[in-house]
């Protein structure tokens, strides 16, 4: 007994030690180095770990997690050869116990694996995402982003109430997410429908760190009702419930003879036969944006208000811009971005800076490879290191300061920087990489500059003197938010309330 229990405890030091010495192809090639050691989990802050090993191990290291092995990318050039250039062979999926068998059902084209079923969903999804598709519901983005600052000009009593900007941030993205999926919305930051959507958000991102689950590694504890499991159980079963009841109405209404807007589940419905979806894959596409949009942009536009209210003299530069650029009469509008130069960098700060992911969901190999003399056997999960990556002092000076100025004379959008051929010349990898890149990202842009661009037109952003935000510490495991933080949002000059006032809320329909 003795003897089994010391075989348990020294097999995270014996396994990985006779693994690297004996794991390699038929020339020789051994895998990338890395620690000595098996891991089961990395819970807190696990990018500083993957930065620390990246110091001792290099920009390609290898390490196990449980029986997985896990290569890690620190380095632009290595991440375009691997996820880009070689993306036939590096963008697969991992099949996570917790997010892709008990949350997803094996569904949504976030965790589907690199198949037929992958190219079906993503086809679909990119009808609705695409530049052109975003034209047919661009004024949508441009109201919703008017009811935010509307409606938070009204929470602050016009500015003099400090605000804790998380919920009317999150309603903004659930909106815009609900109005390409569902052609719905909701009414406000108390209608029951947005406070179980940014639950369902939020507690997704909590439950689907790619390095924090234990059960994910060691597949004994999946059969044990862990609290893990039981949580990842209820959440499947919320968003069957919430979902499916919205795709059941967006039906009714269409049968009712409404002509409900195009929308992702309108599609879904009318191409269910064809495209031979049973309604798993329904209820997991359609929550396909709202689980992927809401908590990325909520946390990237509350990154921009901790960093801009901590730091005035970038926000007086970008005031001083839009007040040269668009003027006070008339607010920043999408086919205004171009001339605002400043702002662009600003947001391109933000997303280097504060990037959701610092660990995005790591990509499966399916063959063998061997890269710079290193051995990646087929079915190694491999991850961008984003945090290291944003960190690079060569390509980014002073990396840990948040500093616009480095973006200035850089005029692509994200999507045409992800093509750029030399990797170094990349603005950022926040949206992933390769044959994976966020399908989203132009409805992303789109809807990052709206909410940013106006949020600084209407308001002077301040922190509260008593209150410090923390720019090091946040919650989530996958996706990361600030910590609840509040600021003052003071309206800058008269025209801001007669412009608000413009503009009506509506309210379309709740669950
Ligand atoms: C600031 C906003 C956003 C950021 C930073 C972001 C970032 C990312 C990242 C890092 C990935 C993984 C890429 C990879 O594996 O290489 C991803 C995938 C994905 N994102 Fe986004 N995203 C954002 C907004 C959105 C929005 C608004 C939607 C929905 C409309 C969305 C839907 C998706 C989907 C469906 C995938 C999975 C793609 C696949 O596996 O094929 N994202 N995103």
């Amino acid at each position: 007994m003795l003897g089994i229990l010391v075989v348990i405890l020294s097999l995270p030091f014996i396994f990985p030690y006779i693994l690297r010495r004996n794991l390699q192809d038929k020339d020789g090639h051994m895998i990338p180095p890395g620690p000595l050691l098996l891991y089961y989990f990395l819970r807190s802050y696990p990018e500083r770990t993957l930065r620390a090993w990246s110091r001792i191990y290099g920009p390609l290291f290898s390490i196990w997690m449980g029986n997985q092995l896990f290569v890690v990318i620190s380095d632009a050039r290595i991440a375009k050869d691997l996820l880009v250039n070689n993306g036939a062979i590096f963008s697969s999926r991992k099949q996570y116990f917790i997010k892709s068998q008990t949350i997803l059902h094996g569904r949504g084209i976030t965790t589907t694996p690199y198949n037929d079923t992958w190219r079906q969903h993503r086809r679909i999804a990119m009808q609705l995402l695409s530049s052109k598709a975003i034209q047919s519901y661009a004024p949508v983005l441009d109201y919703e982003a008017h009811i935010l600052i509307r409606s938070m000009y009204h929470q602050t009593k016009m500015g003099a109430i400090p605000i804790n900007p998380a919920n009317f941030v999150g309603r903004y993205t659930l909106n815009n997410m609900l109005t390409i999926s569902f052609a719905t919305r909701t009414g406000s930051t108390l209608d029951p429908l947005t406070e179980r959507a940014l639950a369902i958000a939020t507690e997704f991102m909590n439950l689907t760190g790619p390095l924090s689950n234990i059960v994910d590694f060691i597949e004994p504890l999946q059969w044990i009702p862990t609290p893990k499991r039981s949580r990842a159980r209820r959440l499947h079963d919320e968003i069957m419930n919430v979902y499916g009841t919205m795709i059941m109405q967006v039906k009714a209404r269409m049968d009712a003879g409404e002509d409900i807007p195009d929308c992702l589940v309108k599609t879904l419905i009318l191409t269910q036969e064809e495209e031979k979806l049973d309604w798993e894959d329904m209820c997991m596409l359609s929550v396909v944006f709202t689980l992927g949009g809401i908590q990325s942009m909520k946390s990237t536009i509350l990154w921009f208000l901790a960093l801009i209210s901590l730091h005035p003299e970038i926000q007086a530069r970008a005031h001083a811009e839009l007040d040269r650029v668009t003027g006070r009469e008339h607010w920043p509008r999408a086919e205004d971005e171009q001339r605002l130069q400043y702002i662009r960098a600003v947001i391109k700060e933000t997303e280097r800076s504060h990037s959701p992911f610092w660990v995005p969901p790591p990509h499966l190999s399916t063959e063998d490879f061997v890269y710079n003399g290193m051995y990646i056997p087929k079915n190694t999960a491999v991850v961008l290191n984003c945090y290291d990556i944003h960190h690079n002092e060569a390509k980014y000076p002073d990396p840990f300061s948040f500093n616009p100025d480095r973006f200035l004379g850089d005029t692509l959008t994200c999507v045409e920087s992800s093509k750029v051929p030399n990797a170094v010349d990349l603005d950022h990898w926040a949206f992933g990489a390769g044959r994976r890149l966020c399908p989203a990202i132009h409805v992303a842009e789109r809807e990052l500059f709206l909410a940013i661009s106006r949020l600084l037109w209407a308001f002077d952003i301040r922190p509260l003197p008593d209150e410090p935000i923390s720019l090091e510490e946040y919650e989530g495991e996958s996706g990361r938010t600030p910590v609840p933080f509040r600021v003052t949002l003071t309206p800058r000059h008269d025209r801001v309330q007669s412009l608000l006032e413009a503009v009506e809320e509506v309210t379309l329909m709740k669950i």
